[in-house]
């Protein structure tokens, strides 16, 4: 596998990041999680322009343009074959002393990684995930803003521990309000009378899928409204869906012990997840130009 890092495509074995990286000693960095489908890396721009929001959020300047950042990615897919991938751009705030100063990192670092990724739920988007609601909150905007894909992802699998000890396949996230967040690694819709819900984004990140979901919902007809919701919207919910560029949009159809639904995946997950394949497979950044 050939990695790219700061200006460099490495065999994957020489890609050793320093110890000195505030990213690693820290978690001072973000990241994004993007796929490419038939040589087409699907939503590209979105995710490069979250990357350097999240970037100027912890302010890290990266220390590429977004034009050179979409390069680097198209170039480590044709240097590893890939033409369909899970794609990692990591930026970090590089190497520093042992200080968390940032102002010791004089120069953050770059690194790209490309895997082949299949589909991450297997047999699940057939027969429905089992979620379960997890007792740590998700990290409130006025603490560390979810909106941030940030390589502070310990709430995250946090929520993800107690989430394989309770058994559930994904763990659902409340805020400190007691609103339903998102999942640990994706976000989440209900649908209700055949209206699509869907949490507000200010504790939950600002999903890309997200924003295909809605854009697939609208040209169904589908009714689609942002509301803050609890258990009882969770418990009671016709539907439930959750979406993310790993998960892809997957069905949810058992939490904490209650049926959702019918107990399989419903009829609106059947018609968002029929136009979501096609849309990935038609769209996106040529990887060879
Ligand atoms: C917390 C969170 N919320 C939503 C999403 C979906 O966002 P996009 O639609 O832009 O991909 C994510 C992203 N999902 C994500 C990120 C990193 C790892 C894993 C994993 O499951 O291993 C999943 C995420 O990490």
């Amino acid at each position: 596998m050939i990695i790219y890092y700061d200006g460099k495509f490495l065999p994957e074995d020489k890609a050793s990041v320093s110890v000195f990286d505030h990213g690693f000693l820290y978690g001072d960095g973000c990241f994004e999680g993007i796929r490419a489908y038939n040589g087409r890396i699907f939503r590209l721009k979105e995710h490069i322009d979250r990357l350097y929001d999240s970037a100027k959020t912890i302010d890290i300047k990266p220390p590429m343009t977004k034009e050179e950042m979409t390069e680097a990615i198209c170039e480590v897919l044709r240097r590893n074959k890939l033409d369909n991938a899970y794609i990692r751009p990591i930026i970090t705030r590089g190497k520093g002393d042992l200080g968390l100063d940032p102002r010791k990192c004089p120069k953050p670092s770059v690194i790209i990684i490309a895997v082949t990724w299949g589909a991450m739920y297997g047999d699940l988007y057939e027969k429905g995930l089992k979620a379960v609601t997890v007792s740590v909150r998700r990290n409130p905007a006025e603490c560390m803003p979810p909106n941030v894909k940030s390589l502070n992802y310990l709430n995250n699998i946090l929520a993800k521990i107690e989430a394989n000890y309770k058994g559930g396949d994904e763990a659902i996230f409340f805020d400190t309000n007691g609103y339903i967040s998102e999942g640990s690694g994706d976000n989440l819709y209900i649908v209700k009378n055949g209206e699509i819900i869907t949490p507000p984004t200010l504790n939950n990140l600002r999903g890309v899928t997200r924003l295909v979901v809605l854009e697939i919902a609208k040209s169904l007809g589908i009714t689609v409204r942002e509301q803050n919701l609890g258990y009882f919207d969770l418990y009671t919910a016709d539907e439930l869906i959750c979406s993310g560029t790993a998960a892809e949009v997957a069905p949810i159809v058992w939490v904490d012990g209650r049926t959702i639904g019918s107990g399989k995946p419903g009829p609106v997950f059947r018609q968002l997840a029929a136009a979501f394949g096609p849309l990935t497979k038609k769209e996106g950044y040529p990887i060879h130009g």
